[in-house]
């Protein structure tokens, strides 16, 4: 863990620092992708079955081997303990909600010379959803991905998703029932991000790839993007917690540490105006991370990318804030209002201190798939839309035609494209 102060002599040098920490896509990693895409388009299943055995020690032998069946999902659905299962419908409703209100309206108007002007949004035909599944199953990123792409009425789902050691998570299986998933593929990382890009015998192509997971899945979209449609680049988690005095350290401890255990590349980094609590939060993501059953991981992480800035003013804290474009920033603070109002750049905001990201995580509604490593300040989080495009569309009958060809004539006359002007010339009364 790092810590500094904001009078620290060489304070912007050390947070330049902190800020570049965050780009996941490192040479080494983007090479090995792009090798292991380059054989997956190459050889097909032949390298899943490679990098399947290698990254995941899961055996692609038999058909069970590759995917799973909707009767299983609904067996393991079935067989849901009954507050599973109604703690994974409330999420479901939940997300349903929230989705269902960012559905876009058709618009169209004709103007006063009698063209008529719109845009038509229309669902893509076939989604892959990346659920993450290396260190922990992610049933709740099956939800975030599979929901917004029922809302925005996508007919065919593709879920991949790595089972490490053969072992399939039932709960990844009821979600996939409950959110009405098509396909599940037992394969992971880069390599199934590829299949689902380029398609394979197998696992047919698709228009979008939407979804988390570590750097290799994360740098993997980045480089398909343009193959395929993506949402964002959604890497490993990081958090940034801005808290005031005022708060239990065991609270804010907890909620640095529910992001450092996605991985040992996540970041978690408090801000506060307080040095002494500061000095209590981190005794106790000592004490508390050394009780997780994910310890190994959330201390490899708070030791490698765990970042505290003590500022003199919670004020300064919303530059950092903007600099840092995190996934998640949570204002636990007396008076929330005047930072929430200065933070630009983020991928969902927690207001105060009953506010907890991993809230978000599961339950709030809001999508929890971000961007990550400073991509906030240009991207957004997974929604409907991502699963949707748009088509405008002009309408004319002569009369617009001869009201606005002549000026579309002289363009193109004056960009040298004379069969431009002669397709509109040859229309005109
Ligand atoms: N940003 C978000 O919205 C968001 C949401 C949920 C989870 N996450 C992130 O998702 C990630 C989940 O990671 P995970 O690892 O548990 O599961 P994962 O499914 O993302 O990655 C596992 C796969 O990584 C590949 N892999 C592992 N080591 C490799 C290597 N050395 N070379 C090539 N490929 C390799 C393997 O193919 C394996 O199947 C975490 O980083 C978590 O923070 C992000
Ligand atoms: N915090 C993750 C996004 O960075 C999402 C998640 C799923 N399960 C738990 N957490
Ligand atoms: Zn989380």
């Amino acid at each position: 863990m790092q810590r500094l102060s904001i009078n620290d002599a060489d304070f912007d040098l050390k947070f330049r620092r902190i800020v570049e920490d965050r780009r996941e896509s490192d040479g080494d990693v983007a090479g090995q992708v792009s090798s292991i895409l380059r054989d997956v388009r190459s050889r097909g299943d032949a390298a899943l079955v490679d990098m399947t055995q290698r990254f995941d020690q899961h055996s692609l032998s038999g058909d069970d081997d590759w995917s799973v069946s909707a009767e299983q999902c609904k067996a393991a659905f079935d067989d849901l303990e009954a507050s599973l299962r109604d703690a994974l419908q409330l999420a479901a409703d939940r997300i349903r909600t929230y989705h269902e209100a960012q559905l876009p309206e058709d618009r169209d108007y004709t103007d006063e010379v009698g063209v008529r002007l719109g845009a038509r949004w229309q669902a893509v035909d076939a989604a892959g959803l990346y659920v993450p599944g290396g260190r922990a199953a992610y049933p709740s990123s099956l939800l975030m991905n599979a929901i917004p792409a029922k809302v925005a009425g996508v007919e065919r789902l593709a879920v991949a998703t790595p089972t490490p050691k053969g072992t399939v998570n039932p709960l990844v299986l009821a979600a996939a029932h409950l959110a009405g998933v098509d396909e599940i593929w037992r394969v992971g990382g880069a390599q199934a991000v590829g299949a689902l890009a380029y398609g394979t015998d197998r696992i047919k192509r698709v228009d979008v790839i939407t979804g988390p997971g570590n750097a290799y899945v994360a740098e993997a979209k980045r480089q398909l993007f343009g193959v395929v449609g993506i949402d964002m680049v959604a890497g490993p988690s990081e958090i940034l917690v801005i808290a005031d005095g005022q708060n239990n350290p065991d609270w804010i401890a907890a909620d640095l540490l529910s992001q450092a255990e996605h991985d040992p590349n996540a970041q978690s980094i408090l801000i506060t105006d307080d040095e002494g609590f500061s000095r209590q939060v981190a005794d106790r993501i000592d004490v508390q991370a050394a009780m997780l059953s994910t310890s190994a991981v959330a201390q490899q992480s708070w030791q490698d990318h765990g970042v505290i800035v003590v500022v003199d003013t919670l004020e300064q804290s919303i530059a950092l804030a903007n600099e840092l474009a995190a996934e998640h920033v949570e204002l636990a603070v007396e008076n929330p209002t005047p930072l929430f109002d200065g933070i630009r750049h983020a991928g969902s905001i927690f207001i105060g201190r009953y506010a907890p990201e991993a809230i978000g995580d599961y339950v709030a509604g809001p999508n929890h798939v971000l961007p990550t490593g400073r991509r906030a300040r240009f991207s957004s989080g997974l929604s409907v839309l991502d699963f949707m495009k748009r088509s405008s569309f002009i309408e004319l009958d002569e009369t617009a035609l001869n009201a606005i060809g002549p000026a579309a004539m002289a363009l193109a006359e004056a960009e040298g494209l004379p069969a431009h002007a002669k397709s509109i010339e040859s229309r005109l009364k």
